[in-house]
């Protein structure tokens, strides 16, 4: 039997049609429009083509977009001082430096340097620590939307066995804590674990954010679990560049319940949840109630 396909453009294009809602709302009764910064140093041609779609997509939903473009040489002072301007302007809501960062910024530096009321990525020590304490965060947007598609598939998580394959600190990590946060019973993977095959045979959630281009083969799936891809792989095959995930899509379909594509799956969640994460943060810097459905 072949699994249902979770459609993660379809489930962005709502997620951004709700933001929109909300956004055209807070004009009418707030005169407010929220705002997001998106900072982009270099010029890595994929970092590119997602800092261009959060603009696009940040206008379509009718809120502000500021980009700031900095050269591949920009200093870790001169990266600062943009950031601290951006924290003390009242029209931006939400902040995010993409990533990756050229070698010679210290990423982690800089993020912490993020006001984070304004982190919109939720990659601040601070949201970090307020997501594993069950407190209200910035949650990252990857694990964000991961967990709107599991909870629209299942209802309520609660009691389910979920593996998260993956250990960043952008999706593993704070996967598990959310999966958590929902009354799963929760397993972080990695590459080392001791027969990792047999671990993810548990999952009725299995998660796969390794970044190793189709690791996981449909033997390794669960008979009628849910599986969430989070891995975007550009390979060759017959001489032609492809995108595939961390999961081996068509043996895993066919065991599977439910299975997020790639592309079409978890990608596009990813700037959706930006948008909801940057509402979110002008409706708490406001003191105005949060959105239902879109945070957390
Ligand atoms: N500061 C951040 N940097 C990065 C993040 C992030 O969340 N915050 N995530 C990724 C890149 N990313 C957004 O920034 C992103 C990745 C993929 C997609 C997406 O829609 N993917 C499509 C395929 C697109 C393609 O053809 O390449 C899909 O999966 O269908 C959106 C955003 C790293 N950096």
């Amino acid at each position: 039997m072949s699994a249902k396909i979770i459609d993660g453009k379809a489930f962005a294009a709502r997620v951004r049609a709700e933001v929109a809602t909300h956004v055209a709302r807070l004009q009418e009764t707030q005169g407010l429009t929220p705002g997001l910064a998106v900072v982009l140093v270099g010029e890595d041609p994929a970092s590119q083509v997602y800092v261009k779609n959060k603009g696009i997509q940040t206008r379509e939903v009718g809120m502000n977009s500021y980009e700031h473009k900095l050269s591949a040489d920009t200093s870790e002072a001169d990266l600062l001082a943009l950031i601290a301007r951006l924290n003390a302007d009242p029209a931006v809501h939400g902040i995010l430096v993409q990533l990756p960062l050229p070698k010679h910024l210290d990423a982690d530096l800089v993020i912490n340097a993020i006001d984070p009321a304004k982190d919109v990525d939720g990659f601040h020590i601070s949201n970090v620590g307020l997501l594993g304490t069950g407190q209200k965060a910035m949650v990252p947007c990857t694990p964000l939307g991961c967990l709107m598609m599991l909870r629209d598939h299942h209802g309520s998580l609660a009691g389910l066995t979920a593996v998260v394959v993956g250990r960043s600190n952008i999706v593993g990590k704070p996967m598990a804590q959310l999966l958590l946060a929902d009354s799963c019973t929760v397993t972080i993977a990695h590459s080392r674990t001791k027969d990792l095959a047999e671990v993810c045979r548990r999952a009725d959630i299995l998660v796969a954010a390794v970044g190793r281009p189709e690791m996981i083969p449909g033997d390794w799936v669960k008979p009628g679990a849910t599986v969430i891809d989070v891995g975007i792989n550009r390979i060759e095959r017959d001489g032609k560049g492809k995108l595939v995930g961390d999961v081996h899509f068509d043996s895993a379909v066919q065991v599977a319940g439910a299975i997020t594509p790639v592309p079409g799956g978890v990608g596009p969640m990813t700037i959706a949840c930006l948008l909801a994460n940057t509402l979110t943060a002008c409706c708490r810097a406001h003191g105005l109630a949060e959105p239902e459905g879109l945070t957390a």
